[in-house]
Order: structure tokens, then C-alpha cells, then sequence
């Protein structure tokens, strides 16, 4: 047999037993090739160069299948993981576990094998001559951790020695490293090792610095393949052979971890020392530490028994217990993980993601690897071009635990930037190539299917994808029944990849109130978020008001709970893609104006004839009511005017208020106000909300009462948000403050206002992560309606029948609970389910609204039609006409859903898809002197336009 690791007695740091064989020479035993065959090892005594010899071999027959490898015993390699046989050390019960000897102390004689367990130990010699069987090696080292064993190997080498080692290392290689060079005068050189003539050329110079005094030798070579975690390959017989012809004092040293000894023997390449962490693939199970030192050479294995029992960072026995445990079952582990991962790996690619995977022919070093290893492994990284959007897909997951590591039966999912090689210098990791957005993948053992499932319901949340035929124009295939794994790397054909910018638009913003760490608000429109992002990045504390702007806020739709929400009950909302827009610019004379297009009204007003008598006093927070003294007044200053409708009379009483609540009195520049809405106006989809969110914000900004900053603050999104529910109370009566929120903070949420009937203090807001990925069609009755009487009415209902519209209301609430875990985007209900549920929910909700009066007989049109497809629709918003909502469930085909659409429209309905959960209020800057701040071409033509004038509002 092959000789376990050689221990050493305590404190002698003399060379200790082989293996029980030798017990008797402990303390002075030295170690040769001759001890190893005494010891059983037959089959290794192929001469001296026994590495180089089984590398030509392995090269010369290409290499064999890991299940087909032959281990030193003569069986196939998962015989030998599962068959745990020292004949040096047999148990004296005949145990079929090796028993674990938690023992720091042995007694006996001096002499005896055992006699301290830094030194050695029964069970720790037991894992060690099991790794040798495993690795084919003569002698195998079992340490704290897989840094432990880089420690070890590294400290072959003297102050003034060089490393060459790759330039994509796991994080903590890379730290020790540094270290090294700060504290060891031992410097390393790193090469992108994926290029072995760089390799070569970096050994010759070197080589010849080295020679010529310019530095000390080079005196190891480390190398990684397939690297962590971007999967580089590097030629590892290659780059040994190099070291062998230019630095023949060098040790080469792989790490192997990503592979195992299953997949590949890097002894077999060349290599003098390969190590493993334990941690991973060895034990599989993430409940120890372990590292593996394996090595043929004699000098070597000396020297590295030397300094670990020197050092004493042996192996415990506990962990060589749980590590020979873990072991037996390597090879049925790999061949699991490693067919998972080819399949999410499949799926990935075909979604349009950059994959790093070596088990991808779009691999670059694919031959290579396919030469040196027996299989690609199943660890993959993907990138999805926005830090972000990584960032919600790996918060999204659920099977997919968030750690770093891998190796273990569970899979994994990290941010390797910002977790396992957060260590690394940023300006390091940019320098070498690793990308800030990569997302790694560790696949265990878990059914494939519900791996690849989970993963899709996070790209969807994240809005990295999408079904195909979100936007209509697109066919979509219908869904095949998910039977195998293979059915499941199919679906993808279902998604379409949303491009970063857009996937980040798409997605759920948080939004402030509970968690106001998390608040932001974002820019409106794709080009203008990007306006907004350029603009607020770059102008800081201190800086001018802004003169002249465009700001624009989304209108929004209600999934649940519409007018229950007026009294307490929580309703869940997301913006919709349909904004309204305010522009704003100086006037030369002190007057104020606002054009209303879509409603056929320009009002103008000398600043000095305003009611400034009536207007509140200044103060830094929004009021929380209406003062009724300036909303008379305002009525009356508006109402000289002629020919006002009721609807544009409303937006301008609410303008004005609004202006005299945030502007000062003695404030006499002059402005323009144009207000244009892309949402069908009283229609449900929250068109008064969006004014009235789309002017705070201008309001606040141009009256420099809000900076910019960093984006728009979670506390100027506040303001804006305290001052549009003041105008919203103006054009609405007794709005619960759903709409504004949704159109401030953008995103999808679920909210309940303040009220004394629930008792809540203040106004709850929670981010809905799930409701992104969901399809909605809308379709606007074009019956038109007015909020405010609707709303009115429902709270009339209440009064005169305080306990059957209560019942109702409690129903609602019930119904917004189940709704709030399922859209909550964290739950372990599957997709399937979680729609279903929406579906029953918004049937159920439905009929309570027709039960409080606000339904109408084409929004009962409309839920008939789209009830014979099988298909769920409630009304939207305040009801009585406007728009009804309707779920469209992942498997719906294109053509019933255009064939959905030509019905509703034959019935005078119009219909469109819409994006929920993009954005909030978002500004443009025209500001002259922060023009040249803009910092894309395509936000400065935007701008320039703007002032050119080519955006018409009439
Ligand atoms: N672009 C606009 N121009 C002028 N007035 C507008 C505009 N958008 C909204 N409004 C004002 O908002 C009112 C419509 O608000 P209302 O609350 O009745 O409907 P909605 O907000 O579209 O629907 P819901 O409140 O059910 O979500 C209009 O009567 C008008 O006063
Ligand atoms: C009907 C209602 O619930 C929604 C209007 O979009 C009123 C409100 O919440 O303000």
C-alpha cells in the first residue's frame, strides 16, 4: 500500500512514520522510495520520474473517463472512495466505520506509532492513506483548510524566492500571496496563465533576471485550472514542462480543488504538489474544514511533513472522521453535480448569457481541459452585464443558497466580487478581468429541474428575462410539460433576455418607508433614468436650483385592494410603463403659467394677483391636510376663468396649490408649467396621482426646496411624495395616498395608509419583489369616471352599513394578506402555484367590489371575455368604467392572447401589455451650466433637443 503522510513526534520536528508498518522508527525515520514500496506500494514503483512516466501516459492514450480510472488498489475510482481499507491499521472490533480517536495523547512506550495527535493520529493517518489510494500518490497530508495547505506549500520557499502563479485566483490565494511579499520578501508574478507561452516567456525572463542578479530565482510555480471563478483553463502539462526547462529548482503546484482528484490528477501533468481544500468536493457537505496535500516527491513530502508538525495545523480527528466519511461518496456527488451543471449551464447559454463553463464548446480552452481533466465540474459563472441585476437575481433565489464555497450536495449561488474575492483590490480584480456583475454557480445534488426552475423564477423577478410576447409583436412557442431535465433547459426557449439597462428598468425598486435603508427613487422613462442617473450623479450639495426641467412620474396599477385601502385595508399596486410628464422652464415677465394640452387649457396668472394672503406658512415638511381657506380661495381664482371642464379645473386648482404651498411669497420669477400625459386620464391607471407627483417634484426642484444629489433621496422622494398627496387630496377628495406613492417611489408595493378604523399610526409601504415578473393586460373601458365621487360613494356605503361593508373590507384585507406572501418574492410557493393563487385572489376581489358599488357593465364585459379564454380580471383603480386588469399566466400562447385582444377591441375597448414595477418619479436637467455634466452622448442630445425646442407639448 502507499504510505499515509509522515507525521513527526512532538516537538522533534524529526521525520515520523510512514505507516504502521515502520511504527518502531518514529522519531529518526527518514523517508525513500524503497520505505513507500516496502509499504505496499507495488503498483507506484515505476521508477524514478514516476509523475513524468504517468504523465506520457496520459497524454499518450488521451485521457480515460473518471469512472474508468483504475486507483493504486486496482479497483475503479468510486470502488476506492467507498472502500476504506488500511491493512496497517485494522480495526481490533473489525469496525465497518473507521473508528475516530479523539485522543490528543497516546500512551505508550517510546517507539509506539502514536503518541501525540499533531503528530499523529489514527484517524487522520486512516484519511491519509485513504487519499493516497484516491490520488495515486505516495504520500497525502491532511490539514486545517485548503489555505492551510497553501501555507505549507508555500513555506518550502526562502526570502528573496519568486512564485509565478495565474492571475485569476480565488480570493484568498491572492491574500496569502500579498502577505507573503509584505511580511516573506517572497514576490509573486502573476501571468494569465490561460496563455502558456506567456507562462514561458515570464519562466525565460526570469530565468535570466534571475541570472543576471536583477532578482532571486523563481522557486515555485502555482497554477489553478479551471480558475475561480471565471473558469479559465490553463495547459497544465505545458506550463510544468516550462518550469521543468527554465526554473528546474522550481516545485510546480496545483490547486485542484475545483476538479477533485475524481476529475483530474495534475500529478499526472507534472505537477510536484497538488492540493485540494477538503472543504469542498472531498467532503461534500459543507459541515467541516479540510485541506489535502498530495505529493510523489521524496524531498517534498519531507519537507512539507516537516513544517506541518511543526506548525500543527494537522488535521483534527473529528474532521478526518467527517472528511473519510464524506469521501466515500466523491464520485456519485461529482457525476450528479457534474450532469446538473452541464444542463444549467446549457440553459443559461441559451438564454444569450456569457457562460464560463469548460463544458460549453463555446469554451476556449475546451480541448485543453478535455485533454488534461475527465469531466468539466459543476462550477459555472455567468454574467449578466449589470451588477444590479445580479445582485436581484441572487437575492431572488431560493434553492440557491447564498455562500461562498462550493462543493457541497446544495447548490450555491455568489457575487464572487463582492463575497468569496472581496478581498481583492477592485482596481486589482478590474485589472485582471473579473467582472463586477459575475454571478458563479456551485451545483449539488438537488433535482435539476427544480434547480433550473428556481433559477427562472429569479431571472424573471430580477426582470433579467422575460416570457417571449411580453411585448406584443413576439411569437411565442407554448410551453412543453417539464418532465425531464432536458424539457426543463428547453423552457428557455420560452424567455427572452432583457437588455441590462432595460432588465434594470424593469425591475422592482425598493422603495422607502419600512426599510429605509433600501429607499430610492429612480429616473422615469429608460432614456430618461439615464438622464437622471447622468444629471443627480454629478451635481452635489450647493449647487443652483434648476431653472429649467422635464420631470415625469408612472401611473400605476392596482392589483389588489382599490378603495379598501381608503380605510385602512392594505392594498398591493406597481407603477405601470404610462407616465405623465411636466416640463418647466423660466418666464421673462413675474407671471405663471400652465398648459394643460390634453385637456384643451392654458391658465396664466401674475404672480402678485395670487392669494398669497391665504397661502400657509413656510415650513420644511409638507402639511398633512388642506388648508381650506387657500383651497376657496384658489377655486375662486381659477374658476375666472372660462370655459374650464371639471376635469382640467381640478389640475388647476391642484397646480396652484401646490405652487403656493412650495413657492414663496416674495418669489417673483416667473415659469411656465406644460403637462402632458402619456395614461389615459380618469381611466383607473392613476393619471392624477402622476400629475400630481410629476409637478411636487418640479415644484421642489426648481424652487431649489430639494437638491440633487446622488439620484433623488429617500428624503426628497418624501417631500415630493408629502406635497403630490396634498394635490391628489385637491383633485380626489379623500385619497388613501396608494397612487402617489406608487408614482414617487416607482417599483411595486404593498401599502396601508394611517387610520383610526385599524388603529395603524402611520402609513406602512413594503417592496413586492414578485409582482415584476407578472404579465398583465390592461384594458381601458374608455368609460369615463371620476375618483372622487366613487370614492365618496364607498365611504357613503360604510357609513350607512358599518358592518357589511366592513365585512367586506376585512375580506379584502385577507385577501391583500395571501397576496402580500405570494408577491412578497420570497416564499417557496412555485411559479405555477403563486399564479393560480393571483388568479382565485383577483376573482375573489373582484366580486367584493361589485359588492361595494364601483363595478359597471363594461368592466362586467370585459371580465366575461376574458373569463372564456380562462383567464382572471378584476377592475382597476376606482371603478365605475375605466380600466380592468387582467393576470396573464407564463403559459399563455401568443395567439390566444391576440386573439384575447381583437375581442376586447371589436367591444370598443382598447388594450395594451404593460411593464409593472419600473421606476419612479425621474427628472431631466436642461440646466446650461450643467449641460457639459451629462455625460452620455444620448443624454446630451436629449437635452439639446429639449432646448431646441423639439419636444412639442401643444
Ligand atoms: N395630464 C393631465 N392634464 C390635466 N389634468 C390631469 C392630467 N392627468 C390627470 N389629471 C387630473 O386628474 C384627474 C383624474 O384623476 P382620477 O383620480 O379621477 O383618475 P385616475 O387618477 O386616472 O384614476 P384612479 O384614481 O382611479 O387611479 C383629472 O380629472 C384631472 O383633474
Ligand atoms: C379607489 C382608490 O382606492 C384608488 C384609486 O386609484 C382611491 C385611493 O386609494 O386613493
Amino acid at each position: 500500500m502507499a504510505s499515509s503522510a509522515p507525521d513527526s513526534g512532538p516537538g522533534s520536528g524529526a521525520l515520523p512514520s510512514l505507516s504502521s508498518s515502520l511504527a518502531s522508527s518514529v522519531a529518526s525515520l527518514s523517508l525513500s522510495h524503497s520505505t513507500a514500496s516496502i509499504d505496499g506500494d507495488a503498483l507506484l514503483a515505476t521508477g524514478g520520474d514516476v509523475a513524468g512516466s504517468r504523465a506520457l501516459a496520459a497524454r499518450a492514450s488521451g485521457m480515460i473517463s473518471a469512472q474508468d480510472r483504475r486507483s493504486m488498489n486496482g479497483h475503479r475510482f468510486a470502488t476506492t472512495c467507498a472502500t476504506v481499507d488500511d491493512p496497517n491499521h485494522k480495526d481490533q472490533y473489525g469496525a465497518s466505520s473507521t473508528p475516530l480517536y479523539m485522543s490528543a495523547t497516546f500512551k505508550g512506550l517510546p517507539g509506539s506509532e502514536f503518541d501525540y495527535s499533531r503528530s499523529g493520529n489514527p484517524t487522520r493517518s486512516m484519511l491519509q492513506h485513504h487519499l493516497c489510494q484516491l490520488q495515486s500518490c505516495r504520500y497525502s497530508f491532511a490539514v486545517s483548510s485548503g489555505m492551510a495547505c497553501l501555507d505549507v506549500v508555500t513555506r518550502m520557499l526562502k526570502p528573496g524566492e519568486r512564485i509565478i502563479a495565474g492571475d485569476d485566483l480565488y480570493g484568498g490565494t491572492n491574500r496569502l500571496l500579498t502577505y507573503l511579499a509584505s511580511h516573506g520578501g517572497i514576490e509573486t508574478d502573476h501571468v494569465d496563465t490561460t496563455d502558456a507561452s506567456k507562462v514561458e516567456a515570464l519562466l525565460e525572463q526570469r530565468a535570466q533576471d534571475a541570472k543576471e542578479g536583477k532578482c532571486g530565482p523563481v522557486k515555485m510555480l502555482l497554477l489553478e485550472t479551471p480558475t475561480n471563478p471565471l473558469l479559465k483553463v490553463c495547459d497544465l502539462q505545458r506550463c510544468a514542462r516550462a518550469a521543468k526547462d527554465f526554473a528546474p529548482d522550481a516545485v510546480v503546484v496545483v490547486d485542484n480543488t475545483m476538479m477533485s482528484p475524481y476529475l483530474m490528477r495534475p500529478l499526472e501533468l507534472g505537477a510536484d504538489v497538488v492540493y485540494d481544500s477538503g472543504t469542498k468536493y472531498l467532503s461534500g457537505h459543507h459541515d467541516l474544514m479540510a485541506g489535502v496535500i498530495a505529493c510523489d516527491r521524496e524531498d517534498v513530502g519531507k519537507q512539507i511533513a516537516f513544517t506541518i508538525n511543526s506548525i500543527g495545523n494537522a488535521l483534527t480527528p473529528m474532521d478526518s472522521f467527517l472528511l473519510l466519511r464524506g469521501i466515500k461518496t466523491l464520485a456519485v456527488r461529482m457525476d450528479r453535480q457534474q450532469a446538473s451543471a452541464r444542463l444549467v449551464a446549457r440553459y443559461l447559454d441559451s438564454l444569450g448569457f456569457k457562460v464560463n463553463y469548460p463544458g460549453l464548446d463555446s469554451h476556449p480552452n475546451k480541448a485543453i481541459h478535455d485533454m488534461q481533466a475527465a469531466g468539466p465540474g459543476a462550477v459555472l459563472s455567468f454574467e449578466t452585464g449589470d451588477k444590479n441585476l445580479s445582485e436581484r437575481i441572487v437575492g431572488a433565489t431560493r434553492l440557491w443558497g447564498i455562500s461562498v464555497s462550493f462543493g457541497c450536495v446544495n447548490s450555491l449561488i455568489s457575487m464572487p466580487c463582492l463575497m468569496s474575492h472581496a478581498s481583492i483590490d477592485p482596481k486589482v480584480r478590474a485589472a485582471r478581468n473579473l467582472p463586477e456583475d459575475l454571478i458563479r454557480l456551485c451545483v449539488g445534488i438537488e433535482d435539476c429541474r427544480d434547480l433550473i426552475e428556481d433559477l427562472e423564477s429569479a431571472l424573471l423577478q430580477a426582470g433579467a428575462i422575460r416570457p417571449h410576447g411580453q411585448r406584443l409583436a413576439i411569437e411565442a412557442p407554448a410551453p412543453k410539460a417539464v418532465e425531464t431535465a432536458e424539457d426543463q433547459v428547453e423552457s428557455a426557449s420560452r424567455f427572452e433576455r432583457l437588455a441590462a439597462v432595460a432588465a434594470a428598468d424593469d425591475a422592482v425598486v425598493d422603495i422607502g418607508g419600512v426599510d429605509s435603508s433600501k429607499s430610492q427613487t429612480r429616473g422615469g422613462d429608460p432614456a430618461e433614468a439615464a438622464v437622471a442617473a447622468a444629471t443627480n450623479g454629478e451635481l452635489g450639495g450647493g449647487e443652483p436650483a434648476p431653472t429649467k426641467m422635464v420631470v415625469s412620474a408612472p401611473g400605476k396599477v392596482i392589483l389588489f385592494g382599490e378603495h379598501a385601502v381608503v380605510h385602512g385595508v392594505t392594498a398591493i399596486a406597481a407603477s405601470v410603463a404610462l407616465r405623465c410628464y411636466a416640463h418647466v422652464e423660466p418666464r421673462a415677465d413675474a407671471k405663471i403659467s400652465i398648459a394643460l394640452p390634453d385637456l384643451k387649457v392654458e391658465h396664466e396668472w401674475e404672480l402678485e394677483g395670487l392669494p398669497w394672503d391665504s397661502a400657509p406658512a413656510r415650513s420644511a415638511k409638507a402639511p398633512d391636510a388642506l388648508d381650506a381657506g387657500l383651497l376657496k380661495a384658489l377655486e375662486a381664482t381659477v374658476g375666472t376663468v372660462a370655459n374650464e371642464s371639471e376635469r382640467s379645473h381640478a389640475a388647476s386648482v391642484a397646480f396652484l396649490y401646490l405652487y403656493m404651498s412650495i413657492a414663496q411669497a416674495d418669489d417673483r420669477a416667473g415659469q411656465a408649467y406644460v403637462v402632458r400625459s402619456g395614461l389615459p386620464i380618469g381611466a383607473g391607471l392613476g393619471s392624477s396621482a402622476a400629475l400630481s407627483s410629476a409637478l411636487s417634484a418640479a415644484l421642489l426642484f426648481t424652487k431649489g426646496r430639494i437638491e440633487f444629489d446622488e439620484r433623488i433621496s429617500a428624503a426628497a422622494a418624501e417631500q415630493i411624495n408629502a406635497y403630490a398627496f396634498l394635490a391628489e387630496k385637491v383633485i380626489h377628495g379623500n385619497p388613501s395616498g396608494v397612487d402617489n406613492a406608487v408614482a414617487v417611489h416607482g417599483g411595486a408595493l404593498s401599502f396601508a395608509r394611517a387610520h383610526e378604523r385599524t388603529g395603524r399610526a402611520s402609513s406602512e409601504m413594503r417592496t413586492m419583489r414578485g409582482f415584476a415578473a407578472v404579465r398583465f393586460l390592461l384594458t381601458d373601458t374608455r368609460v369615463g369616471r371620476d375618483t372622487k365621487s366613487l370614492v365618496a360613494g364607498v365611504g357613503a356605503k360604510l357609513q350607512a352599513d358599518p358592518q357589511g361593508v366592513g365585512a367586506a373590507l376585512q375580506d379584502i384585507q385577507n385577501i391583500a394578506d395571501e397576496a402580500a406572501v405570494v408577491l412578497a418574492g420570497d416564499s417557496s410557493i412555485s411559479r405555477a402555484k403563486q399564479l393560480q393563487t393571483l388568479q382565485a385572489l383577483i376573482v375573489r376581489n373582484h366580486a367584493l367590489l361589485v359588492g361595494l358599488g364601483v363595478s359597471h357593465p363594461s368592466l362586467e364585459a370585459v371580465r366575461h371575455t376574458t373569463e372564456a379564454a380562462g383567464l382572471a380580471t378584476k377592475l382597476t383603480g376606482a371603478g365605475g368604467g375605466g380600466c380592468a386588469v387582467t393576470l396573464i399566466p407564463d403559459e399563455t400562447d401568443e395567439q390566444t392572447l391576440q386573439r384575447l385582444v381583437a375581442d376586447l377591441e371589436k367591444q370598443g375597448f382598447a388594450c395594451y401589455q404593460t411593464k409593472v414595477g419600473g421606476p419612479g418619479v425621474g427628472a431631466m436637467l436642461a440646466h446650461e451650466q450643467h449641460r457639459r455634466r451629462f455625460k452620455n452622448a444620448e443624454t446630451s442630445a436629449l437635452v439639446e433637443g429639449l432646448e431646441r425646442g423639439d419636444w412639442v407639448f401643444a
